[in-house]
């Protein structure tokens, strides 16, 4: 614990590509409500160069930071200095990378999706259970403030009376057919398609606004889905989620085949006396929600009551506090993103990619 009483976790970041970025950068950005502090105590790159480039890049307005830069991962996972290691390489490698880290003893925050398919993240499991580290899915959307509010508001203040559907769809253009084998929205092996890249966000604003015991003990809803390809990658997914218990549905889609607005409806609840929009970039990130009643019998979209959540932060803050947090509380798994939940989410999509027809190459390991 600092001075201040909130817990300090030092960051070891295994990969310097955009998410690795994206996650320093707001980390370092100052804020008023911390609820913990971070330090970048190590950068792992495949070169030195590498580590050095992000190092002068990402952290040239915070000279407080000395992290250590390595030419390997495995540098990082052995630097008896780092409490977590953030893991941001393609979802073809985080099963590998993940227990390369393990069996160094280090705690784990792994980027989504958390594995290619549910046997690997069991396998994860296992490893950090048997070993005894902390291992968790960074998951940001489940982390936002804006989510418990959200969900507050669907189950305990029932805003729009008894939820039915959800529907969220996440576009983002990839030109799948022009790119090199090479790149992680191409490669089978490194778990190229929509569903595991983009998918994961639709599939989760339909878990988190239709499943509201969520991340607790639950039925598994039905599943119908189907999906389309492109030079053999998947890049467009439907699917269907259907409660018998409570008949709710969620429609949930992703693809890479369209280009998105820079601001949108990213999710739509339905509810029997209302509805909520979610606003926002992207189903990864929404700044803002809004509630409206039911629909009068004119055809005058009613006035709706809009909740803000914009802040210069992208909002990987929250996943970061909450695991120094859990690290300094000794808890071995997230509170908000628990294993099992992990688990169940990549079961979904292997049963989406079964309907579908995505086969990756491990699935057949
Ligand atoms: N939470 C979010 O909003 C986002 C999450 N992601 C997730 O982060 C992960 C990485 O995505 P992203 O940052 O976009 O990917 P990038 O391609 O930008 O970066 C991936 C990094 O992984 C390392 N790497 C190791 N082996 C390979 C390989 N064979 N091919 C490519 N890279 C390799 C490289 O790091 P180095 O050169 O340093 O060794 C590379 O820079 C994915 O799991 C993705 O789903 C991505 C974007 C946003
Ligand atoms: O998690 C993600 O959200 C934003 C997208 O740009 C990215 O490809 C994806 O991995």
């Amino acid at each position: 614990m600092s001075d201040t009483q909130i817990p300090t976790c030092r960051w070891g970041i295994v990969t310097t590509g955009l998410i690795s970025s994206w996650f320093v950068a707001d980390l370092m950005m100052p804020r008023t409500d911390a609820k913990a502090s971070h330090i970048i105590q190590a950068i792992g790159s495949s070169t030195l160069q590498k580590s050095q480039d992000f190092a002068a890049k990402f952290l040239k307005d915070h000279p407080d930071q000395k992290p250590a830069l390595y030419s390997s991962y495995q540098d990082v996972y052995n630097d008896p200095n780092v409490d977590c290691v953030y893991i941001g390489s393609p979802h073809g490698f985080h099963k590998q990378h993940c227990l390369e880290a393990i069996s160094a003893g280090k705690n784990v925050l792994c980027e989504k999706a958390f594995t290619i398919n549910a046997a690997e993240a069991r396998e994860l499991v296992a490893a950090a259970r048997a070993k005894g580290t902390y291992l968790a899915e960074a998951m940001w959307l489940r982390h936002r403030p804006m989510v418990t509010d959200l969900r507050k508001l669907l189950y305990e203040e029932n805003v729009i009376g008894n939820v039915f559907r959800t529907t969220s769809d996440f576009q983002m253009y990839v030109d799948v057919a022009n790119l090199p084998p090479t790149s992680r929205y191409k490669n089978p092996s490194l778990g190229a398609g929509s569903m595991l890249d983009i998918g994961v966000y639709s599939l989760t604003w339909a878990i988190l606004t239709l499943e509201p015991e969520a991340p607790g003990p639950r039925e598994k809803p039905k599943i119908m889905a189907a999906q389309s390809f492109v030079d053999g990658i998947e890049v467009t997914t439907s699917l269907l989620l259907h409660y018998p218990d409570t008949g709710r549905q969620g429609v949930v889609t992703s693809t890479t085949e369209r280009r998105r607005d820079e601001s949108q409806i990213i999710a739509t609840i339905d509810g029997t006396d209302g509805f909520i929009e979610v606003e926002g970039r992207v189903p990864s990130h929404p700044t803002s929600f809004t509630v409206y009643p039911k629909w009068g019998s004119d055809d005058k979209k009613p006035q709706g009551k809009k909740y803000d959540y914009s802040r210069p932060q992208q909002g990987f803050i929250y996943e970061a506090d909450n695991t120094a947090l859990d690290l300094a509380a000794g808890r071995k798994e997230s509170t908000i993103m628990p294993l099992s939940e992990t688990v169940r989410v990549m079961e979904i999509m292997d049963e989406v990619r079964r309907q579908g027809g995505t086969v990756y190459p491990v699935d057949q390991a």
